[in-house]
């Protein structure tokens, strides 16, 4: 997997609302809060079945109703078109479980 050409970050980054860089790495991080833990694990294991089908896999987090995402790509040694995917599937899904984000 390549990582995003310079023209396809000015492209496709601003275009994920709410995602924000993670310095010193080369990643996109966001959080959600939902109503409460239940919707958090609902969430957590609709968007695990989906990565386990891009194999492409969250560094996430979960305190009770709060779930904080970063996506990198590892192969990649840093941000990928996959990271691109994942963010608008994690988003999807995020607003069918009624998420707020930070
Ligand atoms: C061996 C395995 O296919 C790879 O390690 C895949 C799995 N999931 C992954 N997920 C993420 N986020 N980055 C990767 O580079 C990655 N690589």
């Amino acid at each position: 997997m390549l990582p995003l050409s310079a023209a396809q970050r000015a492209e496709l980054l601003p275009t994920l609302a709410g995602w924000a860089p993670c310095p010193p790495r080369d990643a996109v991080r966001k959080v959600f809060e939902f109503e409460d833990f239940g919707a958090a694990w609902s969430f957590m294991s609709r968007v695990a079945l989906a990565a386990e089908r891009m194999n492409h896999h969250p560094e996430w987090a979960n305190v009770w109703n709060r779930v904080e995402v970063v996506l990198t790509t590892h192969d990649a040694g840093g941000l990928s078109m996959l990271d691109i995917e994942l963010a608008r599937c994690i988003d999807r899904h995020a607003a069918q479980a009624g998420a707020r984000h930070h």
